[in-house]
């Protein structure tokens, strides 16, 4: 499990710092800085695993919906893949429905019923399979996805994450 940044959530008040990455993390949900964080991510991947890589799976847990989905994980997983020597596993997870993206209370969570992930079960069936978020607050999402894998005969070999929530 490995994150770059830490996430300071709102009601906290802010440093400079703090700014800059709650801006980045937003960006990153928009689409907007797709290839920069591609580099991060495919550079900790290289120096983790080494070039070992080309039968490792980079599966990022859906945005909300199909569309945000696309905006934000379309480009970045194809450039993870391609910088990194991993299969892009994008095209084999799909959405359905939109579930309310609440990303900072607890109460949120449970706000997820009406999202239906598709999985290319063939395909997953024994790979080896990096999971990644753009936050991870409680674990949650990364545990439901992982263990739907694991269902297929996935192998989860571990979780990235472009930041993690501070002080929950
Ligand atoms: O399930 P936990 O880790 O609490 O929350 C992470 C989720 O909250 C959202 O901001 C992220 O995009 C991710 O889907």
């Amino acid at each position: 499990m490995f994150n770059f940044f830490d996430y300071l959530p709102t009601k906290y008040q802010a440093s400079a710092r703090d700014w800059q990455v709650r801006k980045y993390v937003w960006a990153f949900k928009d689409g907007k800085c797709a290839v920069s964080a591609a580099q991060l991510v495919a550079k900790k991947i290289r120096e983790q695993f080494g070039t070992s890589v080309s039968d490792m799976v980079f599966a990022c847990i859906p945005a909300s919906s199909q569309r945000k989905n696309e905006i934000r994980y379309r480009e970045f997983s194809e450039e993870v893949a391609r910088l990194s020597g991993t299969v892009n596993g994008y095209s084999h997870i799909t959405v359905e429905g939109e579930r309310l993206a609440i990303h900072e209370s607890k109460s949120g969570k449970h706000v997820n019923d009406v999202q239906v992930i598709n999985f290319d079960k063939e395909f997953f069936k024994d790979k080896k399979v990096l999971v990644f978020d753009d936050v991870i607050t409680l674990g949650y999402s990364y545990a439901r996805f992982a263990c739907h894998l694991e269902s297929f005969g996935a192998s989860v070999i571990g979780g990235m994450f472009l930041a993690k929530t501070l002080f929950v």
